[in-house]
């Protein structure tokens, strides 16, 4: 039985890595996006995965960076799945992909009025564009690219998406078990909900989203 995946974004301090490692998320997040209050650079993030025992992913998340770029980002910090948040096309993200010789996810940034047939399109292209693609993130359109704490309407996803989906987009504490139960994806997402303030992770917040995700999982029958 599938059990959610969970990856904890924006970590910017070793306590808040360990934190996430102790309560057993499947993946960290690390912001390479100067603009972003969790941005790290590319040594600070080999850093902090230097900490990272086996079986936990680093994960390098972008903003319309080049294929350069983010290539030197990976040689630098060993991120082991890229994210690519921002307005970069399908070929781009290809291209950096490959530049990087990483797996990657794009991110479908939905709005009011995204349709669920749009997500799957999307998807299909980002299959079709590169055997590097790994997933689709679904984040809440906003215009600071991410990371705003903001949901959107979970009921448009398509029910055959779902279980190949990151759920990201204003996840709390409050709301997770919630969001488990009625939407089942692949995994969840989290940055803003268990933060104390901008990149500073709060350590009983981690644990409470990592349960409340669990009890979505019993609610549906999907708990290992
Ligand atoms: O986290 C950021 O500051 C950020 C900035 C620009 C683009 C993406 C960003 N975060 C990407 C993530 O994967 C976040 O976890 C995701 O947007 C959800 O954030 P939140 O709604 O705060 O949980």
């Amino acid at each position: 039985m599938h059990r959610t995946r969970i990856k904890i974004c924006g970590l910017t301090r070793e306590e808040d890595v360990a934190a996430a490692v102790a309560d057993g998320a499947d993946a960290v997040g690390f912001v390479f996006y100067p603009k972003s209050p969790r941005y790290v650079t590319p040594a600070r993030a080999a850093e902090l995965i230097a900490t990272l025992p086996p079986f936990v992913m680093p994960v390098g998340l972008f903003v319309n960076a080049s294929a350069d770029e983010v290539a030197e980002t990976a040689r630098v910090a060993p991120v082991a799945l890229l994210q690519f948040h921002g307005d970069e096309t399908a070929a781009q993200c290809a291209g950096a992909a490959a530049a990087a010789n990483r797996p990657f996810m794009r991110v479908f940034r939905v709005k009011g009025d995204t349709a669920g047939s749009e997500l799957l399109e999307y998807e299909a292209q980002c299959r079709a564009s590169s055997h590097l693609f790994a997933g689709l993130l679904l984040d809440t359109f906003v215009d600071a690219y991410g990371g705003a704490g903001k949901v959107f309407d979970w009921s448009l996803i398509p029910k055959d998406l779902a279980p190949r989906a990151v759920l990201s987009g204003g996840l709390s504490v409050q709301n997770a078990t919630g969001a488990v139960a009625q939407v089942r994806p692949y995994a969840v997402d989290v940055s803003s909900g268990v933060e104390a303030a901008k990149g500073i992770k709060d350590a009983s917040l981690i644990a409470q989203f990592i349960a409340a995700v669990r009890a979505g999982d019993a609610i549906s029958g999907n708990d290992a």
